[in-house]
């Protein structure tokens, strides 16, 4: 039988991504050991691999397909070498993406990338720095980080560094500076490029994009639901979203009717208010798992 051999990132990623796939209608288990997660689907395969080696086995066909983020496709050059499928806003701690950021200290004469000529530039993204600095015409000595760059700015050990952020907080609790944004980086889906030519496994992978996209999705909208009296109805229509075409249905008692919609999650504070303002009554917001 054919499977799809999955690859999930570990790490940053590893816990945001096992929740997504849940969301999405896979259960996958890990035991802590253990770099094979099982999976509630025969079709699937699943491995843990680190995101920097993602791309190469997802190139050279070890896996069919696996989840990465922008970064480390871009580190090794892999661009050309995975197909990449899509996007998927999501990091470690929130649904946004993640800011490689050029980092000085507050005091720094570091005001921007031309000022680090001469200067000593720590990463993890190693390769990505010295191809960006070179392509805006500095020359600057970049130093591979293993981690904790953000203290090697404080301690002085370097001008600055070229360093990931998501909540800002590391690089608010070191008290430094932001002088650029280099790179926006979002989990990448990746498939190699002779499983996308198989079709059994390129609509296993569309299978898997679409509701992992649909659980994304879901979580930035709401239904609301609400019963509305048949006079005040175009009122209340006015303030829903005019997108969506609300659903109407009529009650037992002739003089209302139900109305019930998906709106942005972000706007459910303003609506309730005002839909209770136009006669809205019995406002229920339901979450949604997928949106297709
Ligand atoms: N908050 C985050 N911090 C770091 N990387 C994140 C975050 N959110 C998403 N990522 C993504 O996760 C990948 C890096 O994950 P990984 O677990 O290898 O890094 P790490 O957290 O720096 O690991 P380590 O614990 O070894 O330092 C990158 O593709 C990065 O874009
Ligand atoms: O903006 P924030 O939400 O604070 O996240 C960014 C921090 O998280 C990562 O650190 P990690 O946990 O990987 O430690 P490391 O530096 O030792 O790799 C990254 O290297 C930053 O330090
Ligand atoms: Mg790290």
């Amino acid at each position: 039988m054919t499977r799809l051999k999955l690859g999930l990132p570990k790490g940053s990623l590893e816990q945001a991504t096992i929740e997504l796939f849940s969301q999405a209608g896979w259960h996958i288990s890990t035991s802590s050991r253990n770099y094979f997660p099982s999976i509630d689907d025969p079709e699937i395969v699943c491995s843990l691999v680190r995101p920097q080696e993602m791309a190469r086995y997802v190139a050279d066909g070890t896996l069919d397909m696996g989840l990465t983020g922008l970064d480390w496709i871009l580190e090794w050059e892999c661009e050309q070498k995975v197909a990449q499928i899509g996007a998927l806003e999501y990091s470690k701690s929130s649904n946004r993406p993640c800011r490689w950021v050029l980092i000085v200290r507050q005091d720094s004469e570091i005001k921007r990338v031309e000022d680090l000529q001469g200067k000593r530039v720590a990463t993890e993204l190693e390769g990505f720095t010295r191809r960006h600095l070179q392509q805006r015409g500095v020359e600057a000595d970049v130093l591979f980080s293993w981690g904790a760059t953000e203290a090697k700015v404080v301690e002085g050990l370097v001008d600055a560094a070229v360093e990931i952020t998501e909540t800002g907080s590391t690089i608010r609790a070191h008290g430094l500076r932001i002088v650029e944004d280099l790179l926006e980086t979002r989990t990448m889906i990746i498939a190699n490029h002779d499983a996308v030519r198989d079709d059994w496994k390129k609509s296993k992978i569309d299978q898997i994009t679409l509701l992992l996209n649909a659980a994304l999705t879901a979580r930035h909208k709401a239904v609301l639901k609400m019963n509305v009296p048949v006079a005040r109805s175009a009122e209340v229509l006015a303030i829903l979203p005019s997108l969506q075409s609300p659903t109407i249905n009529p009650l037992s008692d002739p003089a209302w009717q139900a109305v019930e919609t998906v709106v942005d999650r972000s706007q459910v504070r303003d609506l309730i208010w005002r839909l209770k303002q136009a006669g809205a009554v019995g406002i229920l917001e339901y979450d949604l798992k997928k949106v297709v």
